[in-house]
């Protein structure tokens, strides 16, 4: 069982590289096995093109080091207290990707303007708050998971499945490793849409309801295939 995920979160990761969502080994993917209670996650700093299976590790929800010899990623914090905080999802994304980091430094959410958005976001990407000093000289990045997880005291995180964390980059997640990462595509794409858009009609609102409601519901209401209700 496990070995399938440790495939899985594998190929994940190699697919940032793929889609250009990092440069040299910004970045990292994870996916759980909520059964076991476990996270398989990229070693630190361990550049893609030399990435195997072998180096992936696995922590507990606790953070301990179940399996592996080199260091987990260091937003291993991050991740556990997502996979805590949001029960539905199975695997997360970090990048380092330009647009939605471009937004992410800006310290601004990107609004729901267009179809393509709508598909997967039901309304805004939002941006978290600014970290305060203590949050980020204790505990910093566990603390990110935490200003995320506040971020979403109010949205559903299979309606919104990604962030922006203010002045550093995006966060996505899914059902799984795959899943989260064809959000983090999907997610800079948007905010690339989003950019130009804003160029070329600076005081634009954000979409209707109405047409937001259509395009997001009919691709993931109730019986819809990805089922995320
Ligand atoms: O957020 C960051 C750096 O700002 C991380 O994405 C690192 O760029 C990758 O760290 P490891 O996963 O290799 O520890």
């Amino acid at each position: 069982m496990l070995e399938a995920l440790k495939h899985a979160v594998l190929e994940a990761n190699l697919a940032l590289p793929k889609h250009k969502l990092v440069t040299f080994t910004w970045g990292n993917v994870s996916g759980i096995d909520r059964q076991q209670g476990l996270v398989v996650i990229k070693p630190s700093g361990v550049p893609y093109d030399d990435m195997q299976v072998e180096h992936l590790v696995i922590v507990d929800l606790d953070g301990n080091q179940i399996e592996g010899t080199l260091r987990p990623s260091s937003d291993t914090p991050t991740h556990l207290v997502l996979y805590k905080a949001f029960a539905e999802i199975g695997g997360i994304v970090h990048t380092h990707s330009h647009w939605c980091t471009s937004w992410a430094q800006a310290g601004r959410g990107i609004p729901a303007l267009g179809t393509t958005h709508a598909d997967y976001f039901y309304g805004e990407i939002p941006c978290t708050r600014k970290m305060r000093a203590e949050e980020i000289q204790t505990a910093y990045e566990k603390n990110t998971g935490h200003v995320i997880v506040e971020t979403f005291r109010e949205k559903n995180p299979l309606h919104i499945p990604g962030v922006l964390v203010m002045n550093h980059g995006p966060f996505a997640w899914g059902t799984d490793a795959d899943n989260a990462v064809h959000n983090a595509v999907v997610m800079e794409e948007i905010a690339k849409i989003a950019y130009r858009t804003f160029a070329l009609a600076p005081g634009i609102s954000a979409m209707d309801q109405v047409l937001l409601d259509k395009h997001f519901l009919r691709k993931h209401g109730a019986n819809a295939y990805y089922g995320q209700g």
